[in-house]
């Protein structure tokens, strides 16, 4: 029977099966199923997906992303800050700065070390783009959508589109407790508009520091956090002049919180926390 080691790991509750490709041997063309099985509450582990830690040509390390649907990410930014604490902890790396790369490009994480043990992760997460044909959604190649009326299954919204290398839609709401994630979500994130799908997000603004939001991932439904949604909401907010660019915004989620910057120079920088669940042998 085959099988391989995982760690489970979380950031913010946004848990994932973490598989060291440098060790372990996972056939590439299984690995939308093992995704899915993993992610089974029931017959597998349990988890909002599949995160690879494997070598890179182009930097120290390599991070893939499959969702617990078996659709393969590009980014993922609860996953970044786990993969760099995994890499140190497990001598992947020996520096406390390092570059990892994922399917959207390289970015870069500091470790804040305590007694050898990696308590918080900051990643720069480079800078956002705008252009319809970055996110990638429907329209104009070269316009942003920036407070947008769209409609989807006849509900009237007002959204804007951001990618970190994978794609967001926030909506801003009053009540955070009565945004419609579940119901809208699964129509949004499918809907014709986004060729490749889109991750939905809400967002209450509390101040001009500091969001409340809820995510409806692609691929994965709702999760406790996403850390490039983060992003993107702190990003959609200063497009819309509820926070301010250069300035730390402290972002809300259902797991906890993230401290996120778009910086005066345009990069995006989130800071937040990784933890380790349990490790075991999986059999497939
Ligand atoms: N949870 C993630 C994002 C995971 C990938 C996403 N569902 C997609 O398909 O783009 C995060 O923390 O960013």
């Amino acid at each position: 029977m085959k099988s391989f080691k995982f760690t489970k790991m979380h950031g913010l509750g946004n848990n994932y099966i973490y598989v060291n490709t440098f060790e372990e041997n996972l056939d590439e063309e299984k690995l939308p199923d093992i995704a899915v099985q993993v992610s089974n509450i029931n017959t597998g582990i349990g988890s909002d997906g599949l995160i690879l830690i494997c070598p890179s040509d182009k930097a120290d390390v390599k991070m893939r992303i499959f969702n617990n649907d078996g659709s393969e990410g590009k980014n993922c930014g609860n996953g970044l800050r786990c993969v760099a604490k995994y890499a140190y902890e497990h001598k992947l790396v020996t520096e406390t700065t390092f570059k990892i790369e994922t399917l959207s490009g390289l970015v870069e994480a500091s470790l804040e070390i305590e007694n050898e043990v990696v308590k918080l992760i900051t990643v720069d997460m480079g800078e956002p783009r705008l252009l319809k044909s970055q996110i990638p959604m429907l329209g104009q190649a070269s316009d942003k959508a920036i407070d947008e009326e769209m409609v989807f299954s006849g509900h009237t919204l007002r959204g804007t589109t951001v990618s970190m290398g994978n794609p967001h839609i926030i909506f801003y709401v009053d009540d955070i407790t009565q945004a419609p994630v579940t119901t809208l979500g699964p129509i949004i994130e499918k809907d014709s508009c986004f060729p490749e799908g889109v991750n939905v997000e809400f967002v209450e603004v509390v101040s001009k520091n500091e969001l409340h939001f809820r995510v409806w991932e692609r691929g994965s439904g709702v999760t406790q956090a996403c850390g490039t949604g983060a992003c993107a909401a702190v990003v959609s907010s200063v497009l819309n002049h509820h926070t301010v660019q250069g300035e730390l915004t402290t972002v809300h989620l259902a797991g906890g919180d993230l401290h996120i910057n778009w910086t005066s120079e345009g990069n995006v920088l989130m800071t937040g926390p990784a933890e380790v669940i349990c490790t075991g042998t999986f059999y497939l």
